[in-house]
């Protein structure tokens, strides 16, 4: 994963499958290449294969199962995401909660297997024992304002300034945000406050226009990132 970085979860909307998902993955693509910005799709298990084939971005899983090669009916392991296509995989989404053996055993196993891993935690506090699991990294949403279109960055920059802080003491670790993000100045504001990036689903998986959303998100990253470099 490069950074600054966009997290598009597509969850299971009705463009998540199918042509509609391939088309929205091609053109979430094209903006990459063009922005130069990375941008990650967590994509439904089932179009893994199919989109990674057609894309140049990586193609992640939503959720993988921790359970060991064998008799586990209807089980997605990360060895079988690996051999789709897929570049990593959410891990313990607030729709998909999991234990903390479990996060800890996908860590390691998608580690062995080179795939990379962003565990979701709803609060800062997580921040520190989680990602001492060694994740890539750690997406921080509060579940109350996932789907709301009222952005965390905007209703609760404290989460991302206390993440921020406590992710400064895990090596290696980087931090995402995410839950209502709707806007460029929500991407903008996220990183200004110091996140590495961010993710979305709504805003993304719900608009008439979805490239014009993700090019105002990549618009927003990139003002954040040259105002740091110039430090203004
Ligand atoms: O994985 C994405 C998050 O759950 C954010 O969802 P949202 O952008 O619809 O609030």
């Amino acid at each position: 994963m490069k950074f600054p970085i966009l997290i598009i979860n597509f969850k299971a909307y009705e463009n998540s499958y199918g042509e509609k998902a391939l088309q929205l993955s091609k053109s979430i693509d094209k903006v990459a290449r063009e922005s130069g910005i990375e941008i990650v799709v967590a994509v439904p298990s089932t179009m893994i294969h199919r989109i990674s084939k057609e894309v140049s971005i990586p193609v992640f899983a939503q959720h993988v199962d921790a359970v060991p090669e064998g008799a586990h009916t209807g089980a997605v392991t990360p060895e079988m995401i690996k051999e789709a296509g897929a570049a990593g995989t959410l891990v313990n989404h607030s729709e998909r909660r999991v234990r903390a053996d479990e996060i800890d055993d996908v860590i390691k196993r998608s580690r062995r297997l080179g795939l990379e891993t962003i565990v979701c935690v709803d609060r800062y506090e997580l921040v520190v024992p989680i990602g001492l699991l060694g994740p890539d990294a750690i997406l921080v949403e509060p579940p109350e304002l996932i789907g709301t279109g009222v952005s965390v960055s905007r209703a609760r920059p404290e989460v991302i300034t206390n993440a921020v802080e406590m992710v400064q003491k895990v090596k290696g670790l980087k931090l995402i945000v995410g839950a209502g993000i709707s806007t460029g100045d929500d991407v903008y504001t996220s990183i200004k406050l110091g996140a590495h990036g961010i993710g979305v689903a709504s805003a993304v998986m719900k608009s008439k226009d979805p490239s014009k959303v993700v090019r105002e998100f990549v618009e927003g990253a990139k003002r954040a990132v040259s105002e740091r470099i110039t430090g203004t």
